[in-house]
C-alpha cells in the first residue's frame, strides 16, 4: 500500500490520547498465558499483526484462545499440554515471536517448524539456537539453524550458565523460558541491561526469578499459574508522537497510560537531554509494570551523543530519534547501535537512505549514524521497506515537510500500531 500525506500551511498537533498496548508485553502475556495452568485474561492487548501471529502460533499448538479486540482469554495448557502442530507456525514479521517460541518449544518433546516473512528469514537465529542446543534442544534450519525456516525438537533440557554476547531481551527470554523446563538452574549474564518484561511477567504468573545486576537466574520445573494482565501503552509507539509533539510548531500532546519500565525509558532521557519540554506523571505501578501520562510541547532541541548502556533501552526508538536530530541545533551522534542492522530492516541504512531523500544531512557509521541538525525537510517519495518503525518515522517527518510525501509499503505500520494514521489525522489541526 502507498499512502500520500499532504502538509499544507502551518499544521499543529494537539490532543490527549492513548497509544495501543505494549508489543513486548502483549506477546509475553499470550505466551505465558498459554504455558500456564488455568485461565489468563489479558486487557489492552496490542492487536497489531505481530501479536496476532503469536496468538495464531499457540492455537496451532492446541491452546484455546478467544479474542475480542484488545481483550483476550487464554485457556492455559501448562507446558505439558502443548500439542505437536500439524502445520508450520508462521511468525510473519515478528522476531519476538520466533525467538521466544523457540525457548518455549525447546522443552516440548515434539517437532515444530517455524517460518516467517522475507525480513524474518534474514534475521539471525543462531543467537538463540546456540544456547538452546547447549541445553539439549535439537534445532535445524537454513545454514545449520542460523536462519529460518527453522525446526526444533525439544525435551530433556539441562540448565546452563550462559554469557550472552548481545544485550538482547529476546535471547535472554528464550533461555529463561527453556530454563523453566530444564533440570537444575539456568543463568543468563548480559553485557548490558535489556528489557525485563519476561522476568516481571514470570513473577506475576507465580514463578521465582532472581535478578542480580546483569545476571538473571531461574530454577527449572516451576509451574505458572494463570492470571490477569493489564497491558500498558507502548512507549515505543508513544515515541513517534512524543517527537512529533516536540518538532511540529505550536503543538501539545498528552499520551495517557504509557509503560515506563526503566529498561525502556531511554527515549525519555534522550528527549530531556535534547531539551524537550516534557512532563512525566507516574499514575499507577500497574501491578508489575509502571505507567505514566506524558505531556510534550513544541521544543527547541539540541544535538547530543547517544551510546553505551542506554542503547538497549531505546533501540527501537532510534529511527524516530534520528528524525528529531534533523531538527535539533548541532550534531547528534548515535553509536554502539550495530544491533540496528539485524532488525526488520538494516535500520542504519533505511533511516539514512529514506531521511536523505527528504533532504536530511545524515551519514551512516559502522555502529550508528551522525545527523547534522537544523535541516529543513522536503516532501519526497519514500519507502518503509516493510519496516513499521521506518514507516511511522517517515509519516511524522511528513508533518514538517510542506507538500506531499508519499510513503510506499505503508501497510507495515499495522505490525505495531494499527490505528496510527487515524491518530495522526485526529491530532492534526
Ligand atoms: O523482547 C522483546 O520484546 C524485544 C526486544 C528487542 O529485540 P532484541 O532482543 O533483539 O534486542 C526489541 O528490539 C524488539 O522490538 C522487542
Ligand atoms: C525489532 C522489533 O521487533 P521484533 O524483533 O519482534 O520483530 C521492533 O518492533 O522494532
Amino acid at each position: 500500500m502507498t499512502i500520500s500525506l499532504k502538509t499544507e500551511g502551518d499544521i499543529q498537533l494537539s490532543g490527549t490520547f492513548r497509544v495501543p498496548g505494549d508489543k513486548s508485553i502483549s506477546h509475553r502475556a499470550v505466551m505465558l498465558g498459554a504455558i500456564a495452568d488455568g485461565k489468563t485474561k489479558v486487557h489492552g492487548l496490542l492487536t497489531g499483526d505481530d501479536c496476532l501471529n503469536t496468538i495464531d502460533c499457540f492455537r496451532k499448538l492446541g491452546v484455546q484462545i478467544s479474542q475480542e479486540g484488545e481483550y483476550v482469554e487464554i485457556d492455559g495448557t501448562g507446558f505439558d499440554g502443548l500439542k505437536e502442530p500439524h502445520e508450520i507456525l508462521d511468525v510473519g514479521n515478528s522476531g519476538t515471536t520466533i525467538r521466544l517460541m523457540l525457548g518455549i518449544l525447546a522443552g516440548a518433546p515434539f517437532h515444530t517448524c517455524l517460518i516467517g516473512d522475507d525480513s524474518i528469514t534474514n534475521r539471525p537465529m543462531d543467537r538463540v539456537a546456540r544456547p538452546l542446543r547447549q541445553m539439549g534442544a535439537k534445532i535445524d534450519g537454513r545454514e545449520n539453524g542460523s536462519f529460518a525456516p527453522i525446526s526444533i525438537r525439544g525435551g530433556g533440557l539441562e540448565g546452563i550458565d550462559y554469557a550472552s554476547p548481545v544485550a538482547s531481551a529476546q535471547v535472554k527470554s528464550a533461555i529463561l523460558l527453556a530454563g523453566l523446563q530444564a533440570e537444575g538452574t539456568t543463568t543468563v549474564i548480559e553485557p548490558q541491561t535489556s528489557r525485563d518484561h519476561t522476568e516481571r511477567m514470570l513473577t506475576a504468573f507465580g514463578c521465582q526469578v532472581e535478578v542480580d545486576g546483569l545476571k538473571t537466574t531461574i530454577k527449572g520445573k516451576q509451574d505458572l499459574k494463570g492470571t490477569t494482565i493489564q497491558v500498558p501503552g507502548d512507549i515505543s509507539s508513544a515515541a513517534f508522537f512524543l517527537i512529533a509533539g516536540a518538532i511540529v510548531p505550536n503543538s501539545e500532546l498528552k499520551i495517557k497510560n504509557v509503560g515506563i519500565n526503566p529498561t525502556r525509558t531511554g527515549i525519555l532521557e534522550v528527549l530531556e537531554e535534547m531539551g524537550a519540554d516534557i512532563l512525566i506523571e507516574e499514575t499507577d505501578s500497574n501491578n508489575f509494570e509502571p505507567v505514566a501520562d506524558i505531556t510534550i510541547k513544541t521544543s527547541v532541541l539540541k544535538g547530543i551523543e547517544i551510546g553505551g548502556d542506554i542503547i538497549p533501552r531505546l533501540i527501537d526508538e532510534i529511527p524516530i530519534i534520528a528524525l528529531a536530530a534533523t531538527q535539533a541545533k548541532g550534531r547528534t551522534v548515535i553509536k554502539d547501535a550495530a544491533e540496528l542492522k539485524v532488525k526488520e530492516t538494516n535500520r542504519i541504512d533505511t533511516v539514512v537512505d529514506e531521511l536523505s531523500k527528504m533532504g536530511a544531512k545524515i551519514e551512516a557509521t559502522e555502529d550508528g549514524m551522525i545527523i547534522h541538525g537544523g535541516t529543513e525537510l522536503l516532501p519526497a517519495v519514500v519507502n518503509s521497506h516493510g519496516d513499521h518503525r521506518i514507516g511511522m518515522m517517515l509519516a511524522i517527518a511528513s508533518c514538517i515537510a510542506k507538500g506531499e510525501t508519499v510513503i510506499e509499503n505503508s501497510e507495515a505500520i499495522s505490525i505495531s500500531y494499527p490505528n496510527f494514521f487515524q491518530h495522526l489525522k485526529e491530532l492534526k489541526s
